[in-house]
């Protein structure tokens, strides 16, 4: 790692294709079965690293009570170096397209990349940070189990185009798996790897069929019925565990991309 050196990193947002969860296990996590996919929806960040002592400033175009990237660094603690970040916010937060999961994957995929740390140091740290950061380290299309870290990375799912839609009010992660029922659990009509193939050969019938996501059952009402009304034509579903969900159509703002970060140097 060059020690005065300034990087753009730009990190993507992801959607669950289908999102089931199959049990609660003894450590308290949910089991999951997810198609994660990245889309073109980012943040931008800069970052710089310059002779210091260990240090991290974060400055961000909207206002962020204890900023993930602090959770990463503190991982690290690097006595050399200071971090400054300036962090452009266009991923809604709180939304479940894994806004800030995907800036600490990015955050640790570019200190490994640049030498600070090791990728296997990295893929140590990821999921002490958050359940969907492992995915973030690399991206694209992957099967992900687990809580979200066995991760099965697929040839990447191109030519989609979608919209997202994030109605006005978060919901926190925690509280909506707490509000999961057992009778819930399994329901998918198609496990991730099957939606897969489905994707890969533009299986449009089937695609609509396995495009799921077990949240809709414990969200507000009023938005599971907006998520209908749109999948009577298009496959739709709440991403992560909400509230904004996707439209897969032509002509959507966003598009699928092959990949969780992007730097410049
Ligand atoms: C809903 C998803 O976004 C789907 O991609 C993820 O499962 C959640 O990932 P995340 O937001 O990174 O979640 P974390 O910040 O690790 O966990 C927040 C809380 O969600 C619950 N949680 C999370 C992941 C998981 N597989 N089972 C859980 O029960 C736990 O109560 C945890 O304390
Ligand atoms: N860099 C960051 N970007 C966004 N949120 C952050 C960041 N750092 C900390 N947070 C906190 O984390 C919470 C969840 O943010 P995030 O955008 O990752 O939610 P999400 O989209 O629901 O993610 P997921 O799909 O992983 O559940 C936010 O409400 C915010 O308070």
């Amino acid at each position: 790692m060059g020690k005065n050196r300034s990087y753009l990193l730009r990190t993507y947002a992801k959607i669950n294709l289908c999102l089931d969860v199959l049990f609660k296990r003894p450590d308290g996590f949910h089991e999951i079965d997810s198609l994660f996919q990245n889309v073109s929806l980012h943040d931008d960040l800069e970052v710089r690293f310059v002779h210091g002592q260990g240090r991290i400033f974060v400055e961000s175009n909207v206002k962020i009570d204890g900023n993930i990237l602090l959770k990463v660094w503190d991982l690290i603690k690097p006595s050399e170096l200071d971090c400054y970040v300036r962090l452009e916010k266009k991923i809604p937060m709180g939304a479940g397209l894994g806004g800030g999961s995907s800036n600490a994957g990015g955050f640790l995929a570019l200190l490994a990349t640049h030498g600070l740390i090791s990728w296997e140091k990295a893929t140590q740290i990821a999921p002490l940070v958050g359940s969907d950061v492992p995915f973030f380290l690399c991206g694209g299309t992957a099967i992900v189990g687990g809580r979200g870290e066995q991760l099965s990375h697929v040839d990447p799912l191109l030519g989609y185009k979608l919209d997202v839609i994030k109605p006005d009010y978060s919901i926190s992660t925690k509280e909506a798996y707490a509000k999961l029922r057992p009778e819930l659990f399994g329901k998918a009509p198609l496990k991730a790897s099957q939606l897969y193939e489905a994707f890969k050969s533009r299986d449009w019938q089937a695609i609509k069929l396995g495009v799921y996501n077990v949240f809709e059952y414990i969200v507000p009402e009023e938005l599971r019925q907006e998520i209908e009304a749109f999948r009577k034509e298009y496959p739709a579903a709440l991403t992560g565990s909400g509230s904004a969900y996707f439209v897969l159509r032509d002509g959507g703002n966003y598009e699928f991309v092959h990949k969780a970060w992007e730097v410049e140097s």
